[in-house]
């Protein structure tokens, strides 16, 4: 009997356009049956004033993201908006507090996934997952990146790439997820799943 793989989806979404991606993800991941998500968020580490000033909404609704997260999952996926090209000072914040677990190798061999929004279509869609990468290589995390199922048409703009799933939030936050960065966002819940529940069940599943 397969074991269904959990998975857990971190993200940072001061603006809620990567939350709106990572539910879409989420979908992407339960439809398999293979898998079950649950999204995350990280914690703030900007001051209430600052997020006024920031015109930030109310954050998410869930639950917080300990290292304890990482060790109850089997995989993850991280939800990035970019802060200068690379990930946010409270993913980083996430992150370092997980040098217990990159001591003992509790993470070693385990899958994890990247999906971005940028406020433009050249503001670091691609150097905010590479900038990542560094952290998975340290925890011995497997990057699953999105590969061929990665959009390639050039007939509107479109945010997503070979990295992973994302969305273009524009300079004033005003553009929303389009429908095909949803989809790329499902079917990159989907792959994920699908190689999360492989590693899982070893060579019996699939
Ligand atoms: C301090 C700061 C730095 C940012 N740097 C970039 C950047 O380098 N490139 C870019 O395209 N967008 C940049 N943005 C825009 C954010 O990436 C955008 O607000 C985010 O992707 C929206 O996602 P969210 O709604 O989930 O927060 C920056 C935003 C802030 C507040």
């Amino acid at each position: 009997m397969a074991q269904k793989a959990k998975i857990a989806i971190i993200i940072y979404s001061l603006y809620h356009h990567v939350y709106t991606l990572a539910k879409s993800v989420k979908a992407g991941i339960d439809a398999t049956g293979h898998a079950e998500a649950t999204i995350f968020r990280v914690a703030e580490t900007l001051p209430a004033e600052v997020l006024t000033k920031m015109h930030a909404p109310a954050a998410p609704e869930l639950p917080i993201a300990t290292p304890e997260t990482l060790t109850s999952h089997d995989g993850y996926v991280f939800g990035i908006p970019t802060r200068f090209g690379m990930l946010p000072a409270q993913l980083k914040a996430f992150l370092d507090s997980t040098g217990q677990l990159w001591a003992t190798g509790a993470l070693q061999g385990k899958p994890a996934s990247i999906f971005v929004s940028t406020a433009t279509q050249h503001g670091g869609h691609e150097t905010t997952a590479l900038a990542t990468l560094p952290y998975f290589a340290h925890l011995g995390l497997i990057f699953v990146p999105l590969g061929a199922l990665s959009p390639n048409g050039i007939d509107e703009m479109t945010g997503g790439s070979p990295w992973g799933a994302g969305t273009i939030a524009g300079g004033d936050g005003s553009r929303q997820p389009s429908a095909k960065e949803l989809e790329t966002a499902t079917a990159q819940g989907k792959h994920f799943a699908t190689v999360t529940a492989k590693l899982v069940n070893g060579a019996t599943l699939l």
